[in-house]
C-alpha cells in the first residue's frame, strides 16, 4: 500500500501538469515532491479508504459533529462582540449585503453579512487552530500549514431581491497560489442549514475540472461586491445540497464549484470558515489569466484601504496568512 499511495500521489501531481494556470512554475523542480510520500502515511491513519475515495471522486467530505457546540457558542458571542464594535481586530474586513447598503447604520451582527480576515482576533482565529480540524486539513495540506483565509457568514433573510445567494464559483478564482491540490476550505455550520436558510450546494466531482471564467452573474437583483460566479453555469449539472447541523464541517477543494441558495427565512445563517493553503506553495503571476479581473478589484480595494499604497495581489495574500503548523516556508 506504500507503493500504490505513491503512485497515487504521484497521478494527482501529473494531473497538476494538465492544467494551465499551473503550469507556471515547473512541478518537477517543486520540493514538495520529493517530501509528500511519506505524509500520506499519516494521512491515511485518520481518512477511512471511503473517505479518501469520496474526496477524490467528489472534491469533498463532511464530517457530522467535528466542533463542539461551547467552541461554536464562543464564536458566536465573539462576532456579535465584533459587529458591535465592542472589541476590534486589526486588519477585519465587514461587508453589508448589497439590499441594505443604502439603509441607516447600525452596528449590529443583522446588518453585517460577511466579516472576513478575523487572523487578529484570537477568539475567532482559534477555530483555525482547532486541532480536530488540522488533523483533516493535513491530509490535503502536509503538515506545514498556513491560514490564508477567514470569513464568519452571516447570510441574512433575503430581502426580496435575491441577493442572500452567493452564485456558484471556484474558491481558487481569489487564489493566487498552487498548486490547488494543496489547497483547502474548511466550512463548519454554526447551526443547522438547510435549503430553506440557504445551505451550500456543490456540483460533485467539478474539482477535477480546470480554473473557469468568473464574472458577476448577470442577475436582476444585482451581485454583492466580489461575488463572481463561473460564466456560463450550467443549471443541468447534477448538485447536492449540503444540509449540516451545528458544529458539522465541510472539507472541499478550491476547484470545486460550489455556491448557496438564497435564505428564505427570517433568521442570520451562520457559518465559520478557513482557507488552509501549504506553506510549501508558491504564488503565481496572473497576468494574463482568468484571475486578472478579481486581481485588479483586490488591488483596487487595498489602494483605498491602505490610502494609495499600492500592493500586489500576492502580497495581499502573504500579509494575511498565518502559520499554523509546521514551518512557514515559502507562502
Ligand atoms: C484584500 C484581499 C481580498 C481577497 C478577496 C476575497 C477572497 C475570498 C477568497 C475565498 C473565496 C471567497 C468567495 C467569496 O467570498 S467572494 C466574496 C468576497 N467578497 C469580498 O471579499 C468582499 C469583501 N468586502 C469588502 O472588501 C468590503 O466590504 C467592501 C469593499 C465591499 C465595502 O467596504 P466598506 O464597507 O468599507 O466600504 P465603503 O462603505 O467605503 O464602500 C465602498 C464601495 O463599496 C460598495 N459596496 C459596499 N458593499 C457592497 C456590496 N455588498 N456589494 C456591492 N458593492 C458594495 C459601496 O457602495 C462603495 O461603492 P461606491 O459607492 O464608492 O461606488
Ligand atoms: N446564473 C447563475 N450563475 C451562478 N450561480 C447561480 C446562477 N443561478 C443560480 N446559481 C446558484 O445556484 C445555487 C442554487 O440556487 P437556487 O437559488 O436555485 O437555490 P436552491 O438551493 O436551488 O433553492 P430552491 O430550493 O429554491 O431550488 C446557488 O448557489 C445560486 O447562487
Ligand atoms: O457560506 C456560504 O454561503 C458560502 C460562501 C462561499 O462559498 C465563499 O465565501 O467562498
Ligand atoms: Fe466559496
Ligand atoms: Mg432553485
Amino acid at each position: 500500500t506504500e507503493m500504490s499511495r505513491a503512485a497515487e500521489r504521484l497521478r494527482l501531481l501529473i494531473n497538476h501538469l494538465d492544467r494551465p494556470s499551473d503550469a507556471i512554475v515547473s512541478f518537477e523542480s517543486h520540493p514538495l515532491i520529493c517530501k509528500t510520500q511519506g505524509e500520506y502515511t499519516l494521512d491515511t491513519d485518520l481518512l477511512t479508504p471511503e473517505q479518501r475515495l469520496s474526496y477524490e471522486q467528489n472534491g469533498y467530505i463532511l464530517i457530522k459533529n467535528l466542533v463542539s457546540e461551547e467552541d461554536i457558542n464562543r464564536f458566536r458571542y465573539t462576532h456579535t462582540r465584533l459587529c458591535r464594535q465592542e472589541v476590534k481586530a486589526p486588519g477585519l474586513v465587514t461587508m453589508r449585503d448589497l439590499a441594505i447598503l443604502k439603509s441607516e447604520f447600525v452596528p449590529d451582527q443583522r446588518a453585517i453579512s460577511k466579516i472576513q480576515d478575523f487572523q487578529e482576533d484570537p477568539e475567532l482565529f482559534r477555530y483555525c487552530t482547532l486541532p480536530q480540524i488540522l488533523k483533516y486539513v493535513e491530509c490535503f495540506t502536509g503538515p506545514n500549514i498556513m491560514a490564508m483565509h477567514t470569513m464568519l457568514i452571516n447570510k441574512p433573510p433575503d430581502a426580496g431581491k435575491k441577493t442572500s445567494r452567493h452564485p456558484m464559483h471556484q474558491d481558487l478564482h481569489y487564489f493566487p497560489f498552487r498548486p490547488a491540490d494543496w489547497i483547502v476550505c474548511a466550512w463548519t455550520a454554526m447551526e443547522t442549514v438547510n435549503r430553506q436558510n440557504g445551505c451550500l450546494v456543490v456540483l460533485p466531482g467539478t474539482h477535477t475540472g480546470t480554473l473557469q471564467e468568473h464574472d458577476y452573474p448577470e442577475w436582476e437583483g444585482g451581485a454583492n461586491k466580489m461575488y463572481h460566479g463561473v460564466r456560463g453555469y450550467d443549471s443541468q449539472h447534477p448538485r447536492v445540497h449540503l444540509e449540516m447541523e451545528k458544529g458539522d464541517t465541510v472539507f472541499f477543494h478550491p476547484l470545486l464549484i460550489h455556491g448557496s441558495g438564497m435564505n428564505q427565512t427570517q433568521g442570520f445563517r451562520k457559518a465559520i470558515s478557513c482557507h488552509y493553503a501549504s506553506a510549501d506553495c508558491y504564488y503565481i503571476d496572473v497576468n494574463g489569466t482568468t484571475q486578472e479581473n478579481i486581481a485588479n478589484e483586490v488591488k483596487e480595494i487595498t489602494m483605498r484601504k491602505y490610502a494609495g499604497q499600492e500592493i500586489s495581489f500576492q502580497d495581499s495574500w502573504a500579509f494575511r496568512g498565518r502559520l499554523v503548523k509546521g514551518e512557514r516556508t515559502s507562502l
